[in-house]
């Protein structure tokens, strides 16, 4: 099916996941936002404005000053509902910073919004508990850490604000090529692997993780992590973020994190561990249509990682494909081989077979929106 045929995902459907996080997600996080700092007249007006613009106006153009005006232009004038959800979204964060300041000169210039709730994160004692684990894993441990890697996906704060927390319904995936990265990266193969990085804090520590074990067991030569280049998506990582785990990692005396975070840090000296932080990662486009200097970084890995589920959205197209519709046909214009490791938080999925939709249809609860399924599916 082409995507032309395969409808593109909006919030027009009442009812709708798309609908429900444009209707309620985005207002509940700027009131959240608006609550996080003590902001002057001006941001909280800007934040009220954008509160009111999202709660059922059209979609207004971002300020004429910019630096990025002229990308954002595509569907100003618009209801949020009916212009593409990925659109939508990207947009509504790019909004955000506006009203924040996050780019014009003056004191709230970089201040990440989300940064309290990144902290809060980061400090907490799942994280404590989920770094003592690692003192159990032993030198064979990478599917544990693949894993590990794979459910820190369900970790994502804008996901969390309507999602408890419990356990995976099924801690199965639903899709699983494990075996087939695996044979992508022998050890002492010299792969370089990328990997593009999805939140901050719960997820990106066992993503540092995975990539310490592949470099330090030798299935990979050299690695590059690539962050959004701005805060995105409430808890998407950004440079500052993985420093920050970084730091918590190696803040772990007598505990294998501190020796993982003393690894990483060796290897991003060393330039083995690259950093990435390309603009096209905030884009509110799949990566068919990346740019060619990302499109040549990325041709030189032997396999790249995509993490969570707005990755994967750009992956295969954020449309309603048929869910059996073949994961390499829809990756067929990615350069070189790809990994995606998500839970399941939208509508979109593509790649399953047969018998597992037909088991996960007629289990009579919801499966594609509520974070409690997983996949690992990797082509060619
Ligand atoms: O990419 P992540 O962090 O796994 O998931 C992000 C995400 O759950 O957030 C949006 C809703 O807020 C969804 O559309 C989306 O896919």
């Amino acid at each position: 099916m082409s995507p032309d045929e395969a409808p593109v995902v909006t919030g027009a459907e009442p009812g709708s996941f798309a609908r429900s996080v444009l209707a309620e997600r985005h207002p509940a996080l700027l009131g959240r936002v608006s609550a996080a700092f003590p902001w002057p007249p001006e941001r909280r007006r800007a934040l009220d404005g954008l509160l009111g613009e999202v709660s059922g106006g059209v979609i207004a153009p971002l300020p004429a000053d910019a630096h990025d005006a002229g990308g954002w232009g595509a569907h100003v004038g618009r209801s949020w509902f009916e212009v593409p959800f990925l659109w939508a979204e990207s947009y509504f964060y790019r909004r955000l910073l506006a009203a924040t300041g996050y780019f014009e000169p003056g004191p709230w210039r970089g201040v990440d919004p989300f940064g309290p709730f990144k902290r809060d994160e980061l400090r907490g004692a799942a994280v404590d508990e989920e770094l003592a684990a690692l003192d159990d894993l032993g030198a064979s441990s990478g599917d544990a850490l693949l894993r590990s890697a794979l459910w820190g996906n369900r970790a994502d704060l804008g996901f969390r604000m309507s999602a408890s927390e419990g356990d995976p319904s099924a801690s199965h995936p639903v899709a699983d090529d494990s075996a087939r990265l695996w044979s992508l990266l022998p050890v002492g193969g010299a792969a370089e692997v990328h990997l593009i990085a999805d939140n901050a804090g719960r997820e990106l520590i066992p993503d540092l993780v995975l990539l310490d074990h592949l470099l330090h067991t030798g299935r990979a030569a050299r690695a590059v992590l690539h962050l959004k280049p701005y805060p995105y998506f409430v808890s998407d990582a950004v440079t500052a973020d993985f420093l920050a785990a970084l730091d918590r990692l190696r803040a772990a005396p007598g505990h294998a994190a501190a020796g993982i975070g003393a690894r990483l840090w060796s290897a991003l000296s060393a330039g083995r561990l690259g950093v990435g932080a390309h603009p096209f990662f905030c884009a509110p486009y799949p990566y068919e249509a990346m740019p060619d200097d990302l499109r040549r970084d990325l041709s030189k890995a032997t396999v790249t990682i995509l993490k969570g589920d707005l990755n994967y959205r750009r992956l295969v197209g954020d449309h309603h494909w048929p869910a059996t519709t073949p994961f390499a046909d829809r990756v067929a214009r990615f350069p070189g081989p790809v990994a995606a490791l998500r839970t399941l938080k939208s509508d979109v999925v593509v790649g399953l077979d047969t018998p597992t939709l037909t088991t996960l249809e007629a289990g009579g609860t919801p499966w594609r929106t509520t974070g409690t399924h997983a996949l690992i599916q990797v082509s060619p």
